[in-house]
């Protein structure tokens, strides 16, 4: 990253959560740095804009100012964001550019726009030009991402069950929420005038394990150090898009310790498959106190596909994880083993790669009730023996991917995701 480039930053965070008055207080307190501000709003009119104009002295006419409406830009905006930062930079020097997301964005696809658009990334962003038919931007780098998260509204934000729509796709507030907290640099957990300390300590317990990566600020009407958010030199997109607690969990999976208010996580581990029908009623009426599970699992008649969980709040979403290793050619397949010895250790003789390892993270959850709970799920030996494609099997099919490889290389997160809830 050439550190000559312009710092780009991005705020994101749900409806409400405090995103335009944080902008504003970046705006007023950001010194003598010459900022010039991206808005995106999902209405006609970008209501968004209109306030950071009036409460600063920046304004659209001297366009340092574009608004970005009628559309998101972690969806099919993404073409216009770059062409907005790229009018915006053609003649004009900044110090900095701060880029406020709508509440439903997801900041990974806005940040893998921004990355491949700065030509910032590993990936081939050759496909990314054809579509977008931007040129690479080299005069700026993605360098803040930044969430603000709704103290006042967090733990019902997790509970909820609203659905949120973004352009079509929709999106479940507390999963939205979660996606926010683990694709970031800096939290700035904003409303803590409406909270007392014990919540706000209980909630940044939370945000710890969600992300124990980003620095967590506790502000009050977006009160933030500018410093803090604006040139940090923060992002790095392999470090941001590993650093959710979830993954770092399975990396190292570990028992964590208690804290104060009780927020813990654990794996689970299994090398038998699990009953679909006892697994989807143990989804159906999942611990409300696990905020977050994520992993991939084995269930009994997909024996071709690994299975992703994905629980974020109140919704729960199955998709494809990719077609176990064992069901490739055997060339492929010692190919694969030789790769990774980790593969190797674990292989079983009948089952290979096949089984489930998903993290769990809540507040004050009983490990070994849950534990126990999921053991019931998995077959018994006499289980294993039956036919198991008679069981009653309610999870959603899935098509293998055409091309498995391209689709990751795209959207290596999203691969697949679609909004699926077996408990909805
Ligand atoms: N009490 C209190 N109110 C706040 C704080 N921060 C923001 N607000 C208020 O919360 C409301 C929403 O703030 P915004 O900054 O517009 O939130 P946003 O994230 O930009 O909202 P959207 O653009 O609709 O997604 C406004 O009325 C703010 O004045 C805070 O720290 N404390």
């Amino acid at each position: 990253m050439d550190e000559q480039t312009i710092p780009v930053t991005v705020l994101s965070g749900t409806l409400g959560a405090g995103k335009t008055t944080t902008l504003n207080h970046i705006l007023r307190e950001g010194g003598d740095r010459d900022l010039a501000v991206l808005v995106n709003d999902m209405g006609e009119v970008n209501v968004d804009a209109d306030l950071v104009a009036e409460s600063s002295d920046i304004s659209a006419d001297e366009e340092e100012l574009i608004e970005l409406s009628n559309g998101c830009i972690c969806c099919e905006l993404r073409g216009d964001l770059l062409d907005a930062i790229s009018g915006l930079t053609r003649d004009q020097e900044f110090d900095a550019i701060v880029v406020e997301s709508t509440g439903v964005a997801e900041p990974l696809p806005v940040a893998q726009t921004l990355t491949l658009g700065f030509d910032q990334s590993d990936l081939d962003p050759t496909e990314f030009y054809e579509e977008t038919g931007i040129e690479p931007l080299e005069n700026c780098h993605l360098d803040t991402t930044v969430t603000v998260v709704d103290a006042h509204q967090f733990n019902e934000a997790m509970q909820s069950d609203e659905i949120l729509d973004d352009d079509g796709t929709k999106k479940h507030l507390g999963d939205l929420l979660v996606e926010q907290v683990e694709f970031c640099d800096i939290l700035l957990l904003n409303k803590c005038d409406l909270v007392d300390e014990a919540t706000l300590d209980e909630i940044e317990e939370t945000l710890e394990i969600l992300q124990p990566r980003a620095e967590i600020v506790r502000t009050t009407h977006g009160r933030v150090d500018v410093d803090e958010v604006v040139d940090t030199g923060r992002f790095d997109f392999e470090e941001a898009s590993q650093s959710a607690g979830w993954m770092q969990e399975l990396q190292d999976p570990h028992e964590s310790a208690e804290e104060e208010h009780g927020v813990t996580s654990f794996v689970f581990e299994a090398r038998r498959p699990f009953h679909p029908e006892r697994f989807a009623e143990l989804l159906d009426a999942f611990p409300e106190n696990v905020v977050r599970s994520k992993g991939h699992f084995w269930l009994a008649g997909r024996e071709e596909m690994a299975l992703m969980l994905n629980v974020a709040g109140q919704s729960i979403r199955v998709a494809p994880a990719g077609n176990w290793i064992a069901t490739l050619p055997p060339e492929e397949r010692d190919e694969q083993l030789e790769a990774y010895p980790e593969l190797e250790e674990m292989w079983d003789e009948q089952w290979g790669d096949r089984g489930s390892q998903l993290v769990l993270i809540g507040t004050e959850i009983d490990h070994e009730s849950i534990r126990e709970h999921l053991e019931r799920c998995l077959l018994t030996d006499e289980e294993m023996d039956a036919e198991w494609e008679t069981f009653n099997d309610r999870f959603p099919t899935f098509e293998p991917p055409e091309d498995a490889d391209e689709d990751e290389a795209e959207n290596p997160e999203r691969d697949g995701q679609e909004e699926i809830g077996i408990a909805d």
